[in-house]
């Protein structure tokens, strides 16, 4: 769909095609020709491209397009649970199920506009979903691309539940990098993390910017808002801005359990690195008609704007 007029009209901003299952998928186009596609299954981001029409996010070459699992690459919304407990399939079970396009959304705070290149997904439980998670939510998913080609991803949880209600959440992100020993993260430093392949045992990060050279799987506990991931090969800079958000789990299944995945190459572990901005540590509770908000900005900028500068960009998160 093009757009008339001089006025960017955010309906013609936004075209709806099958996905791999004749699911309805929502592309998100802004002036500049930046976009990001959202599924309807999962809500799930499954494309994020910048003016260059270059691909910013992985997804698997064997990512199975079938429900009920999630698809292998992208950006998964997990909730009510990210991560393992006994009563929920893991990081279920928001990403696998149809969520609806949101024709008249409440009203988001004003410094919440990100130009008019936007969609507004809706998920509610059904009956089936009740039984086993037996409280009663709305659950909103704004996708905009702004202006500048940032992506940005505003989830509303609220309850419509007689009683409250604690719930994780994660924004289950998967990055394209060239080579993963060519990446680094910077923002981490010193932080507490749960090892998630020891037992969730707690420890403190001791070095510098994280490196990879081994299988990696740690929810960073309290961390800063704005974490970089840098790119040297490429010369470029994933900007992660986050609020609502104070864990991010870092995820790569490395060489050895990429091979024992049905749905991920043997080697593709070199080209994606997993930065999820969560709430993981300490469940959000909501009692009854409250809402909780969680905001995630991803940018991408050449390597040169060293990390310092990273708040003298005059980005904000909002
Ligand atoms: O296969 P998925 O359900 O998408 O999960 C993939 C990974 O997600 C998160 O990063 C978890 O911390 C990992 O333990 C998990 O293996």
């Amino acid at each position: 769909m093009g757009h008339s007029g001089a006025v960017w009209d955010y309906r013609a901003a936004t075209e709806i095609i099958k996905d791999w299952n004749g699911i309805d998928q929502v592309v998100v186009r802004n002036p500049q020709g930046s976009s990001v596609k959202v599924s309807l299954y999962g809500g799930q981001i499954t494309s994020w491209r910048n003016e260059q029409g270059e691909e910013l996010l992985f997804t698997s070459s064997k990512a199975i397009f079938k429900p009920p699992k999630a698809m292998r690459g992208g950006i998964s919304i997990c909730f009510p649970q990210f991560g393992n407990c006994e009563s929920l399939q893991q990081n279920a079970f928001a990403r696998n199920r149809i969520w609806t396009i949101d024709e008249n959304p409440p009203p988001l705070h004003p410094n919440d506009s990100h130009g008019k290149s936007f969609i507004d997904l809706l998920l509610k439980p059904s009956e089936e979903d009740l039984k086993f998670w037996p409280h009663s939510f709305e659950l909103r998913l704004r996708v905009a691309i702004a202006a500048d080609g940032d992506l940005v991803l505003i989830s509303r949880v609220r309850n419509i539940n007689g009683k409250p209600f604690s719930f994780s959440f994660g924004y289950h992100t998967h990055l394209s990098v060239s080579d993963i020993s060519e990446v680094r993260i910077e923002g981490l430093e010193t932080l507490d993390f749960l090892d998630n392949l020891r037992q969730r045992e707690r420890f403190t990060e001791q070095g510098d910017a994280i490196t990879f050279e081994s299988e990696i799987d740690r929810v960073y506990l309290s961390s800063p808002n704005v974490i970089a991931v840098l790119d040297h090969e490429r010369k470029r800079t994933y900007v992660v801005r986050k609020e609502g958000l104070p864990d991010v789990v870092v995820w790569n299944p490395w060489e050895k359990k990429s091979k024992s995945m049905t749905d991920f190459g043997d080697e593709e572990y070199k080209q994606m690195l997993c930065v999820d901005g969560a709430a993981i540590e300490r469940p959000i509770t909501l009692k009854p008609g409250e809402e909780w908000t969680g905001r995630l900005t991803l940018s991408v900028v050449p390597s040169s704007f060293c990390s310092e500068h990273f708040d003298l960009q005059g980005k904000s998160l909002r």
